[in-house]
């Protein structure tokens, strides 16, 4: 796809489209080591799990997915909001991912004001 080769952790409503473009993809699973593997074979991690609507505490099979995440020692972009991160509160529980890049859709959200990573704004935007 474009050059790259994606893995997708839990592609939820995209498996058809997935499986249509021959994406690899991992189900869920309280079991973490076809993640861990595919994460030994990866550059960067995008990190599009949680959006606005995550709100603590992290429960299962996330909370040991973003663990070996956090652990891997990649690059991580990720997209409108770290994942683990409350839209308004930020990493609140300290279970979210703290991503070298971040890709805001249409407006920072609160919860990332004090965010000292890299910081872009994507999306549609329509004149006045
Ligand atoms: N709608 C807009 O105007 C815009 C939306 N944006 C982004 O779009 C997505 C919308 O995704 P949504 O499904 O509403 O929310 P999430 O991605 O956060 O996923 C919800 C999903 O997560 C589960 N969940 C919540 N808390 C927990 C928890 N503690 N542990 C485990 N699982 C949890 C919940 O059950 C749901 O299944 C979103 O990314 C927006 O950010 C843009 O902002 C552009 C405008």
């Amino acid at each position: 796809m474009f050059g790259y080769e994606p893995t997708i952790y839990m592609p939820k409503r995209l498996q058809t489209q997935c499986d249509n473009m021959k994406i690899q993809t991992l189900p869920p699973s309280t079991e973490t080591d076809t993640l861990r593997a595919a994460l030994r074979s990866s550059d960067v991690i995008l990190d599009a799990i949680f959006g606005f609507s995550f709100s603590g505490p992290i429960r299962a099979p996330f909370d040991a997915a973003l663990l070996l995440l956090a652990q891997s020692g990649l690059p991580i972009v990720s997209v409108d909001i770290p994942s683990g991160w409350e839209v308004e509160k930020g990493n609140v529980g300290g279970v979210g991912l703290n991503p070298d890049v971040l890709v805001s859709l249409t407006a920072p959200k609160e919860g990332v004001r004090n965010f000292k990573g890299r910081h872009f704004l994507g999306g549609r935007f329509t004149p006045r």
